[in-house]
């Protein structure tokens, strides 16, 4: 008898385009969402519109700034929620809002809203969590945004490198996927065909549109944002973050506890992106596409341009498959020759 079933969760509403914060209020009320709003952002979206978020929504919005990523976050935002009598969450900003707020409504059983400040990562719509936590990282499983609202205008006037970080996030599904299918063949993980087509197709389109991708157009923007809706959904199809996280999101997860905030998530999944497609392909393989794309968009290629030394990289390289259980081309491990090796080659180091 098939007994397999599959439970896909994803946005009711994804709304992007010019000037959607002022739909906020509408696409809200499609939700039948009832009662309190609270809002919770980081610094800077809290300065840039803040006070244009809350005018859109109903119930006198409470609002939580958040500094830093981490479970302490997602608890003092819990704690707010019930202290102020919220009943649906509003996460306005970056992944750091975006996240914490998105774990936050799961575990008080809230919905959630995603209002993206910057296109800096795929994590904007999908059902997962990135949390930080000592020296490892966890992608809890949480739902997804009922409704995304991303303002191309505001996201565009993001400063770029976070736009750059967000290409770079979608290129990196390349080696995501590789590694997803390499797990599949030598460990009988899970593998969906769906997931898999969609989120290569969609760093295929990005990497075949980077020469459109320009600073200062709003198109851009657009163009990005709607890359990375299309990588959330791969994730939500999936049931994991598997494709698009593989190996070179271990190296980046990595780096994040070697040197905290050095560089943007997505810069660093994109240079991790260079060195794994190596290791799974040598010398021909597609690592040089993958570099050319990177660097035609604006984003970082070599350790030197992350901010990080060589030897940072190395042993980030050489220590990432500790950060999670997950196979990838790293295994149990590549030996630092190797790792020296795909980062000489590759010109990263
Ligand atoms: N769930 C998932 O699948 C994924 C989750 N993530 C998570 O996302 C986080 C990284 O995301 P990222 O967006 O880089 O982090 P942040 O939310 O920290 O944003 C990066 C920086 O951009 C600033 N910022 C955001 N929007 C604007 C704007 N419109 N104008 C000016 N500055 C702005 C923030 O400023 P300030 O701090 O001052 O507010 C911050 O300094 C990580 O914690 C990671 O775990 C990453 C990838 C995927
Ligand atoms: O960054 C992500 C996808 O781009 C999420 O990946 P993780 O599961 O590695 O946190
Ligand atoms: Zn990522």
């Amino acid at each position: 008898m098939f007994e397999k079933s599959t439970w896909i969760k994803l946005p009711r509403n994804v709304v992007v385009g010019h000037g959607v914060l002022d739909d906020l209020g509408d696409v809200v009320d499609d939700l039948s969402v009832v009662g309190r709003p609270l809002v919770v952002t980081s610094p800077s979206p809290e300065r840039l519109v803040g006070e244009r978020v809350r005018a859109q929504l109903g119930n006198d919005p409470a609002t939580i700034t958040v500094e830093h990523a981490g479970f302490d976050a997602v608890e003092r935002v819990v704690e707010a929620a019930e202290s102020e009598g919220a009943t649906y969450l509003v996460g306005l900003g970056g992944g750091k809002p975006i996240d914490t707020a998105k774990m936050a409504a799961d575990h008080l059983g809230f919905g959630f809203v995603s209002v993206p400040t910057a296109a800096s990562h795929d994590g904007i719509v999908s059902g997962r969590s990135s949390i930080p936590e000592g020296d490892t990282r966890h992608s809890v499983a949480a739902d997804p945004p009922l409704a995304v609202v991303a303002d191309t205008e505001v996201v565009a006037a993001a400063p770029w490198e976070l736009t750059t970080a967000g290409c770079a996030d979608i290129v990196s599904n390349y080696t995501a996927v590789e590694d997803w299918q390499l797990a599949h063949r030598l460990q009988n993980v899970e593998y969906s065909e769906y997931a898999g087509a969609l989120s290569r197709m969609t760093a295929e389109m990005l990497v075949e549109n980077a020469e459109s991708i320009k600073q200062g157009l709003e198109e851009s923007a657009w163009v990005v944002v709607k890359a990375l809706v299309s990588s959330g959904v791969a994730m939500s199809i999936a049931g994991s973050s598997r494709p698009a996280s593989g190996a070179e999101h271990l190296f980046s997860h990595r780096l994040d506890r070697i040197e905290p905030g050095r560089a943007l998530h997505g810069h660093q999944v994109g240079v991790g992106s260079i060195l794994v497609a190596y290791l799974h392909e040598g010398e021909k393989g597609m690592w040089r596409n993958i570099r050319d794309a990177l660097a035609v968009i604006g984003a970082p290629t070599t350790a030197a341009e992350l901010g990080f030394d060589d030897e940072t990289v190395i042993e980030a390289l050489t220590t990432a498959h500790r950060i999670r259980d997950r196979y990838t081309i790293l295994g149990n491990g590549i030996s630092e020759a190797a790792a020296r090796e795909a980062a000489t080659v590759t010109g990263v180091i």
